[in-house]
């Protein structure tokens, strides 16, 4: 028999907007429905590109640079991580996925948009996330919620400007394509959005 391909879930939306607190919901509420699940992230989800993590999130950089560096650690966890997973017919989530570097290389930082878009056709042609929770808060509502006592990153440093034209193409790339995305006000109450979240995962079982 054929083993079933498990679905790939992408978790995204600006710095603050709440996405990690919900990557353990959808975990633990998938585990809970016997699911083998595969929680990762970007950049990062392997040993080289958590090394790449590092610098793209502290080196400054040319723009160019750190869009192929986010495409280089995608490349490598398509292929050690993501693609083998779904292939045995594991779920997995990641907080962000390519639309992160639309957002953020394209939007925040004004890489032309048919570049990004001949590093997704070259780097993955044929996968696109199942399902996209696109966590969606005004700057100011992230902003506060970014943790005041940690130091921030390159990008949690970038001013209002970055994060508003990274907001709108997130809407933008969800307007794009409403078959897999999902916008999610994330200035709801933490149990109002679980309760979102499971009326969406349940349809994806
Ligand atoms: N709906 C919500 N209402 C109130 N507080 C929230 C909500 N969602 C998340 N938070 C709080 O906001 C803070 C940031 O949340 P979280 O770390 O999940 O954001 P994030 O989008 O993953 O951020 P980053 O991308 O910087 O890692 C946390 O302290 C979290 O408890
Ligand atoms: C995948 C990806 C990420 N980024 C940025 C977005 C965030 O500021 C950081 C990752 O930090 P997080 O706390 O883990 O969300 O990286 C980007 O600019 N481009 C990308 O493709």
């Amino acid at each position: 028999m054929t083993q079933q391909r498990g679905k790939f879930i992408s978790f995204e939306g600006i710095d603050g907007a709440g996405k990690s607190t919900h990557i353990g919901f959808t975990a633990d509420y998938l585990r809970t429905k016997g699911k083998e699940l595969v929680s990762t992230r970007e950049p990062g989800g392997t040993p080289l590109g958590e090394k790449l993590r590092e610098l793209v999130l502290h080196e400054k950089m040319h723009l160019e640079t750190e869009a192929l560096l986010m495409f280089a650690s995608r490349r490598e966890h398509l292929a050690q991580v993501i693609e083998p997973a779904l292939a045995r017919g594991a779920w997995v989530i990641s907080d962000r996925f390519t639309d992160a570097s639309f957002a953020y290389q394209g939007g925040g930082r004004g890489l032309a948009r048919d570049k990004l878009d001949a590093l997704e056709q070259w780097v993955h042609p044929h996968l696109q996330p199942d399902l996209t929770l696109l966590f969606d808060v005004p700057l100011e509502v992230a902003r506060a919620r970014l943790d005041a006592t940690r130091a921030l990153d390159k990008f949690e440093q970038e001013k209002a400007d970055f994060f508003s034209a990274a907001r709108n193409e997130y809407l933008r790339r969800a307007a794009q394509f409403p078959e897999r995305f999902r916008v999610i006000d994330s200035t709801q109450t933490i149990a109002a959005i679980q309760d979102q979240l499971a009326v969406l995962l349940d349809a994806l079982l």
